[in-house]
């Protein structure tokens, strides 16, 4: 159903491996890779800086809230973000971090905040970020390219790209959650490709045909990769921006997703349409929808 890709097939072009991706983008809008150039070695130390800034005590983290900025660049506490509308906001912590701009007025540009503990936290971090744009960027071509899109053009709209990696960590899931609290509640990204890695810890779901809930996970070293809005109008739905959710369970999770949002002033309206969608515009709104802390801001 969620079919298992060998990354470096799809990246050197292999026909039968390109096919079944765009097929996999069409349909379920999910997919998994192996055999990727990021070792699984990078991934779990990745993991291990996230989960010892996580596991601080608050008043430290406090330190990097997001909350006190006019953008997502640092910690998001518990309940700092409510992805769909009809449920409670997400028990789920977060750290973000992304692509800066000296100068640029835009929050999708600003600056990040690092902790000082862990103390290689923003080299692991900086490091993982430029592999996993890098990554996100060849998958993508591979994928557009399979759909008979230009390339070039798609590559051109990313030497600035708005791409936010986010820490996610699912402590267990609360006593006192309902049937309105996840860890994440069901939503679709915001973006174009998704670069999702994980702890090897299940708990991540699709939404399949008939809003059957399909599981998905990966071991570390391996990636679930889906789509966001920009790219599911950009094709005009040839690749889907498919609903998905964490409900949470007894044991403590982790993942770690790359969203590879393209520049700010890129036209992500429907290819040929004469329309004009920013990237920025669409993105802006919709972290101002979902961030407690900036919604209801001028
Ligand atoms: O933790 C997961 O598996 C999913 C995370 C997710 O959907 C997100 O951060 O957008
Ligand atoms: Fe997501």
């Amino acid at each position: 159903m969620i079919p298992r890709i060998d990354a470096q097939a799809l990246l050197a072009g292999d026909r039968a491996v390109v096919e079944q991706v765009r097929v996999a983008a069409h349909e379920v809008g999910f997919l998994t890779l192996h055999n990727t150039p990021i070792p699984a070695g990078d991934i779990a130390e990745v993991l291990a800086v996230y989960r010892s800034f996580f596991t601080l005590p608050a008043a430290q983290k406090a330190a990097v809230d997001m909350a006190r900025t006019g953008s997502n660049r640092g910690w998001g506490a518990g309940g700092s973000e409510q992805v769909d509308p009809d449920a409670n906001p997400d028990y789920k912590q977060i750290f973000d971090s992304g692509f800066e701009v000296a100068g640029s007025d835009l929050p999708t540009y600003a600056p990040n905040q690092w902790p000082d503990v862990p103390t290689d936290f923003k080299v692991v971090i900086e490091n993982y970020y430029a592999r996993a744009l890098a990554f996100s960027g060849d998958v993508l071509a591979a994928i557009v390219g399979g759909i008979g899109e230009d390339v070039g053009y798609f590559r051109a709209q990313f030497d600035q790209p708005m791409a936010l990696l986010r820490g996610n960590y699912y402590p267990q899931r609360p006593a006192w959650a309902g049937a309105k609290d996840f860890g994440i509640a069901t939503h679709t990204d915001y973006g174009c490709l998704t670069l999702l890695a994980m702890d090897g810890t299940p708990g991540s779901e699709v939404r399949g045909r008939g809003g059957r809930w399909i599981p998905v996970s990966a071991p570390v070293g391996e990636f679930v990769v889906n789509f966001g809005e920009m790219l599911e109008m950009w094709t005009q739905k040839r690749i889907k921006a498919t609903p998905h959710r964490v409900v949470g369970g007894d044991v403590e999770r982790m993942s770690v997703p790359l969203f590879y949002n393209p520049n700010a002033f890129t036209n992500v309206a429907p290819a040929g349409s004469g329309n004009v969608i920013r990237a920025v515009d669409h993105l802006q709104k919709r972290f101002d929808e979902t961030y407690l802390h900036l919604k209801n801001t001028p």
